[in-house]
């Protein structure tokens, strides 16, 4: 379905979102499209919302028996296209508009790879590195016990993010489970496999990463064999994406942390720089390679960079000393309006968050369907099927791109804000 061309939406809400950070960034990234597609202001003001949002208070008695009460959020920014659908982050950086800039590109990217959800995101501000196991567990419980009441299968599914794992939503899940009466896996996806995950879950970002870093280096006639890669952030995403780099041939010659960086032309060994921050908790000091200052990460002369770690990192500040000729999103919103501009005047190919980091979401549907379903997939048919909605998506976001005169981000955007408005209009939920 075509949506219709109505008024310039140059004075839509959003489009004039004063400051910085990752809410201006996302509301600049729709408007953008929303000028792309000649949408009038209503349907802007629609889609620039969340549609739901819910702050909770979370007391937690801490194991010395002081109380402290956190703070929590779960943003649902849309469900026009199915139940709302995103990660839950612990930081000590969360705020509610990093949650709504999040909880709005979880829209876009789910639209893109075309899955059947809309977009949400939760956090918790807290640092998880000062809680204990136990505390934790008691804070994800009653963060779960309080936004209860719009979570659920068939209405909003968390999954993890920053800060948190699988053992996270393995109390998600369980708390939920108690409180229904029976056990429900479909209400959070990347649990672990012996309650209902999926196979090839917790390293689908990754992979989903890496394929579209390949196709991307490809794209600049740059073969893997011999192709160079820094990485940003060594968790979940990073540590995955190095070592998925690595086996593909391509040499990973730095990589950081909070802590610091490490460097090792040539590449480096990362399953030994894993054992190596499995044991300490940090790439700092690793004996395989030379300490770098984080910083210096960012601008160093590869093929490739992957910021895989949280947001804003590449900005006006930095972004012209970016020497790599392709940028692959891990993280979500690495990459600054203001850097955009510089990174596009200098050549460099930036491949979008949106589409980069969007194997993760489509293994947790794969997850999804697997536990409504009670019927598993090998993790072969998993990493296959990951592979082909990864690899359609990039051909799609090219084709627009072409086609449009569009950045890769542009075209990424533009692409999923219809469907998304597409499914509004079908629906006739826009008055
Ligand atoms: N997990 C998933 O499935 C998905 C995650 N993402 C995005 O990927 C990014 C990373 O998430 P994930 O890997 O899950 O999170 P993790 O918590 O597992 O890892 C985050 C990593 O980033 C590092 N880090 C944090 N701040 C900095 C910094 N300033 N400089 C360098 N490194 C830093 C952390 O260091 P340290 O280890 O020292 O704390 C850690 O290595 C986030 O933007 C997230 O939203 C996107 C799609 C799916
Ligand atoms: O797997 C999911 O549901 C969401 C992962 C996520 O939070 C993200 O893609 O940013």
């Amino acid at each position: 379905m075509t949506t219709p061309v109505l008024a310039p939406a140059s004075d839509a809400p959003g489009e004039a979102t004063a400051g910085t950070g990752p809410l201006a960034d996302a509301q600049a990234q729709l408007a953008a499209a929303v000028r792309t597609l000649g949408y009038e202001t209503g349907l802007h003001a629609l889609l620039s919302r969340p549609r739901r949002e819910m702050t909770v208070s979370i007391p937690l008695r801490r194991d010395d028996g002081s109380v402290e009460v956190l703070t929590g959020h779960r943003v649902q920014h849309n469900f026009s296209r199915g139940p709302a659908k995103g990660g839950l982050r612990f930081s000590p950086a969360v705020d509610l508009d990093e949650v709504r800039a999040l909880a709005m590109w979880m829209t876009w990217k789910c639209a893109l790879l075309d899955v059947p959800y809309g977009g949400a995101k939760g956090g918790i501000t807290i640092d998880p590195r000062r809680y204990s196991r136990g505390e934790l567990e008691r804070v994800t419980r009653r963060y779960t016990s309080e936004i209860l009441p719009i979570i659920g299968p068939e209405r909003d599914i968390p999954a993890p993010d920053i800060g948190t794992d699988e053992q996270t939503m393995a109390w998600m899940m369980d708390t939920y489970s108690v409180s229904v009466g029976y056990t429900v896996p479909g209400v959070v996806t990347g649990k672990p496999v012996s309650v209902g995950g999926s196979l090839g879950r917790s390293a689908a970002t990754s992979r989903g990463v890496v394929h579209i870093a390949l196709a991307a280096l490809a794209h600049r006639g740059i073969a893997p064999a011999g192709a160079t890669a820094a990485v940003q952030g060594f968790g979940k995403v990073g540590a995955g994406a190095a070592l998925f780099l690595a086996e593909a041939g391509v040499e990973v010659v730095a990589v950081s942390d909070q802590y610091g960086a490490v460097h090792r032309a040539g590449g480096l060994d990362v399953p030994a720089l894993a054992q190596h921050v499995a044991a300490t908790g940090s790439v700092v000091g690793f004996a395989g390679a030379d300490p770098l200052p984080a910083e210096r990460l960012l601008g160093l002369e590869v093929d490739l960079l992957v910021p895989a770690a949280v947001e804003g990192v590449l900005h006006a500040g930095n972004a012209a000393e970016v020497a790599a000729s392709v940028v692959v999103e891990g993280a979500n919103g690495p990459t600054t309006g203001a850097a955009d501009e510089i990174l596009a005047a200098n050549g460099v190919l930036v491949v979008p968050d949106i589409l980069a980091n969007a194997g993760g979401v489509i293994v947790s549907y794969f997850e999804w369907v697997q536990s409504n379903q009670a019927y598993w997939w090998s993790a072969a048919e998993v990493d296959a099927r990951l592979e082909t909605r990864m690899l359609a998506a990039w051909g799609k976001v090219l084709e627009v791109a072409a086609e449009r005169g569009l950045s890769l981000r542009e075209a990424a955007t533009v692409t999923a804000v219809q469907r998304v408005a597409d499914a509004h209009l079908t629906r006739g939920l826009y008055p």
